[in-house]
């Protein structure tokens, strides 16, 4: 039996979680190769480590003096380390990471230091043998994965090790510079080295009970679930469930190899198990809600639309031509509405309206921005009627306006636009009927 485990940082945030993390570790032979993030935040308000090294390498870029940030950071470091009681000095590292971040060895590398330091440390305190991703993991330079070589070098190099420590979060591109996943990529890493060593489980360790119906930060002590599909949890991670990142399914999913999300500070838990397919009854008729704020809407209108061939091609070209990828597409009958996010958007909004003018010559164009979107997804939403109808009545009861809906015809989930002001009060009133009044 082969477990890959990842804990986040939160896990790792100082000595006395590194303590529990060792103790789960320990519990059981088979939780033999580790995926460690960079230390995350110790209390509300803290800084990650992630995070500290962005803003050094920031100011390193500005030519600012960066001695003392640097002093700061490996000041986490040594507290963990003293806290641990190992016998370990990080001097060597922190002065070859000052040296190049002054030679600008670009923000990538920077953020990647976190996890391989806290990498070091884990394997000092495991005994493990330490590998570095900057070996085995690859990037095309578009910056996705290197599959073929990336799975090819770390069986390779995972061959014949017994016990290892893989940093998270990075790997390198084929010119050997370091490039990092996007945020929260260590559970990224986690299954990629699940699948190349074919491990019979990935544990993800958290600092939560498992994937909870929505987000803990908006409705308090949410219901854990306990088992989901791999597709439904998809759905919930490109929404904002940010527990797991979205890229972490596909590469169990093709191997069949089952998630276990699980709670460092109660490990007596059993978390949430995502797999496959199940014949295991959701609890409720809704598996979860996630959602995100900050996007924007571009309501094309124009008489006889439906009629004319290749509208939409149009359109969404105009989109393609500024590199922008789009979110959501309702239409009417002679309405088409474009949904975008915001931040992305608003680079290049004067361009788009103009290049919507000259594609398709509509009669009006209305933007809308400040938008939320959520999602309501489980399978088990196929075999109960009805779960729409509750869904709005329960937004209506709540005074939020629905600005957008879109079911797709797998019916594994419905998508809602509101206003930004109103998504946490959606959110609860979707939780509550749902879960709350078991409907
Ligand atoms: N549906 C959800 N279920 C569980 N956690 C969620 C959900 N939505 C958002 N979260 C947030 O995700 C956090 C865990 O993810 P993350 O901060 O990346 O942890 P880690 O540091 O362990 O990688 C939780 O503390 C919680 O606030
Ligand atoms: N440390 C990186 C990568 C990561 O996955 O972290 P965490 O496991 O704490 O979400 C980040 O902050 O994005």
């Amino acid at each position: 039996m082969k477990k890959v485990v990842k804990f986040g940082g939160s896990s790792l945030a100082s000595a006395e979680q590194f303590k529990k993390v060792g103790d789960i570790i320990r519990s059981d032979e088979s939780r033999r190769y580790v995926v460690p993030s960079a230390p995350g935040k110790r209390f509300d308000g803290d800084i990650k480590v992630t995070d500290m090294l962005y803003e050094c390498y920031r100011a390193a870029e500005k030519g600012e003096k960066i001695a003392g940030k640097i002093k700061k950071i490996q000041a986490r470091y040594q507290e963990i380390i003293d806290g641990l009681g190992l016998d370990l000095k990080l001097d060597e590292q922190f002065a070859e990471i000052e040296k190049n971040f002054i030679a600008q060895a670009g923000s990538d590398y920077a953020a990647s230091r976190g996890e391989f330091l806290n990498g070091i440390v884990m394997a000092n305190y495991l005994g493990y043998t330490f590998v570095d991703p900057a070996e085995c993991i690859f990037f095309e330079d578009n910056g996705n994965l290197d599959g073929e070589m990336t799975y090819k070098k770390l069986e390779e190099r995972l061959e014949g090790i017994d016990h290892a420590v893989i940093p998270g979060f990075y790997g390198s591109l084929h010119d050997g510079s370091v490039k990092t996943f996007s945020r929260g990529g260590s559970d990224v890493t986690g299954s990629i080295v699940a699948k190349a060593i074919h491990a019979d489980l990935y544990e993800n360790w958290t600092d939560v009970s498992g994937m909870l119906v929505t987000d803990p930060r908006i409705v308090d002590n949410p219901a854990v679930i306990e088992t989901i599909t791999y597709k439904e949890l998809r759905e919930l991670a490109y929404m904002g469930a940010t527990v797991l990142h979205e890229d972490a399914i596909f590469p169990l999913r093709q191997e069949g190899i089952p998630i276990n999300i699980r709670n460092t500070n109660r490990p007596q838990d059993k978390g949430t198990v995502i797999v496959e397919s199940t014949c295991y009854k959701p609890a409720y008729t809704i598996t979860g809600i996630a959602g995100r704020k900050g996007f924007a809407s571009i309501n094309i209108e124009k008489d006889m639309m439906n009629s004319e061939i290749g509208f939409g091609r149009k359109v969404l070209q105009v989109f393609e031509d500024n590199g922008l990828s789009f979110e959501h597409m309702p239409s009417g009958i002679d309405t088409l509405t474009v949904y975008v996010h915001q931040s992305e958007f608003e680079e290049k909004e004067q361009n788009i309206i103009s290049g919507l003018h000259r594609a398709v010559a509509p009669d009006a164009i209305d933007l809308e921005a400040d938008l939320a979107l959520i999602a309501v997804v489980g399978r088990g939403m196929r075999r109960n009627r009805g779960t729409a109808g509750r869904i709005f009545s329960a937004l209506a009861h709540n005074h939020v306006n629905v600005k957008m809906i879109d079911q797709g015809s797998s019916e594994l989930n419905i998508i809602i636009g509101v206003e930004n002001r109103d998504f946490e009060t959606a959110i609860r009133a979707i939780y509550d009927i749902f879960v709350t009044a078991q409907l």
